[in-house]
């Protein structure tokens, strides 16, 4: 397959670096690591080996957007301007990795060429041209609205022939929600309290995920997607467990100083809440405090 990763810092060079050992990979990432791929290779260590050699570029002319799939794996907020990139070149699907519910904002540009995602996969970009694999998670993909679809199947298969843990799900909806509540508990309990995943195996930090996650399958259930509360925070329990040595994407933002994702995981669940009369006091202190965090100066 001929694949595009559009954002391709942790998350997308850890999927891209291993679907390059099996397809056609083009990334779409920053310099200086565009630059390091582009010259010497790609390098993923951890808990996964592999040296490649995919293409990468800063500044991907149509020709290059031009693919048979799309993968995105921008942070959320930047998702509405990598879908106006993506829209100037002709990718025959296109599929979102953020976290987040980011994929309507991909439909607004790119129409029925979008399929869901969902990746818990845990990645640290730790230097130009090396990520590292801190956790061998799943990768599911599907129809937005559900129902299985030979697309889909393609693009699961086409992740497992390069040695990817991916499912074709035929529950996307479900899928997308129920890895909403993962994020809003791991995420932003793990940047809070400035530990790993596998800290919130047990104890306080445990109790506030599990709060945070119940809370969205209630939004989750007055939204009509069948999620139960003990769903949600099985869900979570799950991923600490298979990514406990990871350090969150959003616990890396806050040691980096830069913004995070609160507005679009924990915020999208308060956000949704008022209108079916459902409480999210955990998500909101969740978010309001590292909307104070980031106030108070992220490094530009
Ligand atoms: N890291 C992980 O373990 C996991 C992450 N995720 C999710 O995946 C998404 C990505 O996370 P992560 O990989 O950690 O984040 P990163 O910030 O490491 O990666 C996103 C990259 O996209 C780049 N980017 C944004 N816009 C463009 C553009 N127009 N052209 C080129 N590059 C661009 C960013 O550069 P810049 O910063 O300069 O804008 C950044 O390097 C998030 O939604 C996250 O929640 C999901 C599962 C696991
Ligand atoms: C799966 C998990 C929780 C892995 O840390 C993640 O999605 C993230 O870090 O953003």
């Amino acid at each position: 397959m001929d694949i595009v990763v559009f954002g391709a810092g942790a998350l997308g060079s850890l999927v891209g670096g291993l679907l390059a050992r099996d397809h056609h990979v083009t990334l779409v990432a920053r310099d200086p690591h565009a630059r390091r791929v582009a010259g010497q290779g790609l390098r993923v260590t951890g808990e996964l080996d592999a040296r490649v050699r995919p293409r990468a570029t800063t500044d991907p002319t149509p020709a290059d957007l031009t693919c048979d799939l799309a993968l995105v794996t921008v942070k959320a907020y930047d998702t509405a301007a990598a879908a106006r990139t993506l829209a100037t070149g002709d990718p025959a699907v296109v599929c979102a990795l953020s976290n987040g519910l980011t994929e309507e904002t991909l439909v607004a540009e790119l129409g029925d060429r979008v399929l869901a995602g969902s990746a818990t996969y845990g990645a640290e970009l730790v230097a130009p041209g090396e990520v590292r694999c801190t956790g061998v998670g799943r990768i599911h993909v599907g129809e937005l609205d559900g129902g299985t679809s030979e697309r889909a199947a393609r693009v699961a298969a086409a992740f497992r022939e390069a040695g990817l843990d991916c499912e074709a799900d035929p529950g996307m909806p479900r899928r997308r929600w129920e890895k909403l509540a993962v994020n809003a508990g791991i995420n932003a309990v793990t940047a809070l309290a400035r530990v790993e995943n596998g800290a919130l195996a047990d104890g306080p930090a445990r109790d506030v995920a599990h709060r945070a996650a119940r809370e969205t399958a209630r939004v989750a259930r007055a939204e009509g997607v069948d999620l139960t509360d003990d769903a949600a925070v099985a869900a979570v329990d799950t991923v600490v467990e298979e990514t406990a040595a990871n350090r969150s994407s959003m616990l890396q933002d806050v040691e980096r100083g830069s913004r995070t994702e609160a507005s679009e995981i924990n915020g999208a669940v308060v956000d949704r809440a008022p209108a079916h009369g459902v409480a999210t006091p955990t998500n909101r202190t969740l978010a309001d405090l590292l909307r104070a965090w980031e106030a108070a100066g992220i490094a530009e």
